[in-house]
Formats: structure tokens, sequence, C-alpha cells
């Protein structure tokens, strides 16, 4: 239904004055990009990640660039169920608004194998983290949408979805052959998620999608590795797409009119493509919701909850 922009750029002109944006991992990276755009735009732009100097350094240099004050950073550990809970509650208590939710924030190579909440970390940061606090903060996302303007979740995923595996009776395996693997899970995880909560959204004015920037030169994938370092720095990255090209797709889908009127679609290269057929079995997204709430240890009630506003 919508013309593939080649070019890949959010041509999108809409101004942003009055509207609250997150951007998990709005510090660094493609994050940073988006952040810089929706200040340039007039937006509240709180911007979230576990490293307070990156954080502070981010915000300084977005209200430096842009002249926007209405920049915030707050601490936000993707990796610990407790700081998405204090993070959440936060915004909710302070916030009046949400008109977009960008989970942006992931981490390619692992750090510890398990997180303190037991489970893998990646995992955790990429996929289970987003899930919690996207859930968490339903309740002012359905309260800003409105008909014809409603407010709009995206969920960053990759192409590398396509090697991705669920294994329901181990989500949180660690020794994978190729470490690649968990992030393909990760990202393969959040295709079934957003199919899920579109139509748990049905008859509500929020809209939830993924995006999948493509390849793009950012400091992701680096691992302690010097050769595997030197080949990123030196010849790969400059093959891939620079962090303010590989923004555009989200900017997209969090901008465009048309991309404001789908839910649970798959967005790359500014327009509409497919995941993998087996991302979309409605059998699995179920399976996949009852053990997300499981593992990031919601109870019925606090579901419940999330959606009674709608
Ligand atoms: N770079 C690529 O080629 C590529 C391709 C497809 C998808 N993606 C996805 O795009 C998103 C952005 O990646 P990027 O390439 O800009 O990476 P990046 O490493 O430049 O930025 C990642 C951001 O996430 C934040 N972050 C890291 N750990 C966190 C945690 N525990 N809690 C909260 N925030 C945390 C970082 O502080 C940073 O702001 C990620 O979800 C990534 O998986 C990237």
């Amino acid at each position: 239904i919508h013309q593939k922009n080649t070019n890949a750029v959010c041509l999108s002109r809409r101004r942003l004055e009055g509207k609250t944006i997150i951007v998990t991992g709005g510090t660094a990276g493609m994050g940073l990009e988006m952040a810089v755009d929706f200040a340039n735009r007039g937006a509240r732009v709180i911007i979230a990640c576990p490293f307070e100097d990156e954080g502070k350094n981010a915000r300084n240099l977005i209200i430096q660039q842009t002249e926007n004050q209405n920049i915030v950073f707050k601490l936000l550990n993707l990796a610990s169920l407790k700081s998405v809970r204090q993070f959440a509650a936060d915004i909710l208590k302070n916030e009046d608004r949400l008109d977009v939710l960008i989970n942006n924030a992931g981490v390619g190579a692992p750090r510890d194998k398990l997180t303190q909440d037991g489970l893998n970390f990646i995992m955790q940061v990429n996929y289970y983290g987003a899930f919690l606090l996207t859930l968490l903060l339903l309740p002012l996302l359905i309260k800003t949408g409105k008909p014809g303007e409603p407010s709009r979740i995206l969920l960053t995923t990759s192409v590398l979805h396509r090697i991705g595996q669920m294994d329901f009776k181990n989500m949180n395996k660690t020794d994978y052959w190729y470490k690649i693997q968990i992030y393909g899970n990760s990202k393969l995880c959040l295709i079934p998620f957003a199919s899920e909560l579109s139509k748990r959204l049905e008859g509500s004015h929020v809209v939830v999608n993924n995006v999948d920037p493509g390849a793009v030169g950012t400091r992701i994938f680096e691992s302690g590795s010097k050769l595997l370092g030197f080949f990123l720095r030196n010849i790969i990255l400059n093959l891939f797409k620079t962090p303010w090209q590989g923004a555009q797709t989200a900017l997209y889908a969090a901008l465009d009119k048309k991309a404001g009127e789908v839910s649970g679609a798959y967005f790359r290269n500014c327009g509409l493509t497919r995941a993998v057929n087996r991302a979309y079995c409605e059998k699995t997204a179920k399976i996949l919701w009852e053990e997300s709430v499981r593992l990031v240890q919601l109870t019925n009630e606090e579901v419940e909850q999330c959606f009674q506003s709608l």
C-alpha cells in the first residue's frame, strides 16, 4: 500500500511541538540521530540508557545542535527488570503524554551471559526489556492516542531475525556455537510481539510496528577482539549505512501519516515489507506472549491494568 521510497530518507515535514517522544538508547548511534531529528521538530525528547556520562553528553549535544532545551536524559538499564519498572513508574508519574515510544536500544556482543534476573543478557536488553517497558507505558500511550493521530510504538528488529529461533523450553540458552544466534533470537521475538500487541490494541489509537534499519556503521558489534575491531572500523563500517541513514526508517515509521495507519507491520528502507514467514505464526505469538509475561515477572492483574484504559 505504500510507495517505497528508494532513497530511504524520511521526507516528513511534520512539526512536533507539544509532543513527547521516548527514544531508548537515544544517546548513541541511530538513537542519537533520531533524538536530534525529533528535537529539531520541537518535541520534548526523553533519551535513556544505563550510562550517566553518555546520557548527559548526548543531552548537551542535542541541545547545542538544535537549541531545543526540552531534552531529558533518564537512566534506564534494560538488562534489569527493576530499572525498567523504575523508569516506567517515573514516566507515568511525571509525563502527561507519550506520543511515540521508540524501543531502539540494543546490544550485539554479550557482556554477561545471564543477568541478575536470570535471563540471557542480550535477550533481556533487546527483547524482554522492551516487552516490559512497552507494556508498562501502555496506559500513557493509550491516553495520548487520538483518532487520526495515533500514538506509536516502534520495536527495532534486524535482518538477522531470519536466523532467529524460538525454543520455548530454553528461552535463555547461552551456549550457542555462534554468539550472533542469540542476537537473531532476540530480534525474531520482536516480530510476533508486535503482531500480538497490535491485536490486543485493536480499537485503540495506538499502533505498534517493527523497524529494520539495515546494516549500519555503529559500535554495536564491537567486541574485545582487536582484529575484529580493525576490520569493523576500517572495512565493514565503510560499506554500511551511516547512523543518520540508519535512523531514517524509524523516523519514517514515527512521523509519516500513512505509516501511522498500519499496525503489526514491518518497515525497512522507509517502506513496508515483510519479515520471514514463520515470524507470523499466531500460535507462536500467543505462546511467546505468555512466556514473556512470566519471564519479566508481570502478574496477570498487572497485564490487565496495562490495558485497562482501552
Ligand atoms: N547497527 C546495525 O547494523 C543494526 C542493524 C539492525 C538493527 N540494529 C538495531 O538498532 C538499534 C540501535 O543500534 P545502534 O546500531 O545504533 O547501536 P549503538 O551501540 O550505537 O547504540 C545502542 C544504544 O543502546 C544503548 N544501550 C545499550 N545497552 C543498554 C541497556 N542495557 N539499557 C538501555 N540502553 C542500552 C546504548 O547506550 C546506546 O545508546 C539496536 O536495537 C540494534 O540491535 C542495528
